[in-house]
């Protein structure tokens, strides 16, 4: 799994600075009182600012370029898919804001020049994407379209499982219920068996 970022090494800094946390407070306070509780009692006084600065958090990257994640790249003479499996992801749906959450796949062929990014960087991607209100389509997208400019490879193939709790805790009310979205670019999408390849290597238990 992999590890989670804390907000200040997604923004690069102290997310306070760029969000305003007073706004957020305020607006919690209505909340509470809206749905009948009482903000001035003893468990809840803190509440709207540990919402604020959760949600500054939560929201990071908002604040941050994406393709300053995939900055640097090195040269490496393998042409052959590379694939990270399993990355944690955790975003918030822009519906209801409430989370969803489950694993990337994200797999590329590296092009003609050979150029590989590291690792890391790819569950990075996921972070930078996954923390804005997102549908998760568009995080699927996102993070194949950022690869395909940024890398130039001969192909992406980006993979997402996720549970909603919009689905779970409210509405329907049907836990369990996996998403599944996919995104491939660039010669994936011609080339049947490279695509069956990684599509094997992604669904293997
Ligand atoms: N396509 C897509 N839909 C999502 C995602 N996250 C949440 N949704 C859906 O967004 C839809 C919003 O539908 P609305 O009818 O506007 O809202 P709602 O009345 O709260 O919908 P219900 O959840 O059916 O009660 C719901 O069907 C959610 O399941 C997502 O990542 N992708
Ligand atoms: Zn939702």
């Amino acid at each position: 799994m992999a590890a989670r970022l804390i907000s200040g090494k997604l923004t690069g800094g102290p997310v306070e600075e760029s969000v305003d946390l007073p706004r957020i407070e305020k607006a919690v306070r209505e909340i509470l009182i809206a749905v009948g509780e009482d903000p001035d009692r003893d468990g809840l006084q803190q509440t709207p600012a540990r919402v604020a600065r959760a949600y500054a958090e939560l929201f990071a990257g908002l604040r941050v370029d994406p393709t300053q994640v995939l900055r640097t790249t090195f040269e490496a003479n393998h042409e052959e898919l590379v694939l990270v499996r399993d990355i944690d992801v955790m975003s918030l749906c822009e519906h209801h804001l409430l989370p969803f959450r489950g694993s990337a796949h994200i797999g590329y062929i590296p092009g003609p020049d050979g150029r590989i990014t590291g690792l890391s960087k790819l569950a990075r991607l996921v972070e930078v994407f996954a923390r804005r209100p997102q549908v998760q389509e568009r995080l699927t997208s996102q993070i194949a379209d950022l690869l395909m400019s940024s890398l130039a490879p001969r192909g992406v193939i980006v993979v997402l499982e996720c549970e909603h709790m919009c689905m779970a805790m409210r509405g329907i009310q049907k836990s369990g219920a996996k998403t599944i979205t996919s995104a491939v670019r660039g010669g994936l999408q011609n080339d049947a068996k490279s695509r069956a390849e990684a599509m094997a290597l992604i669904m293997h238990r």
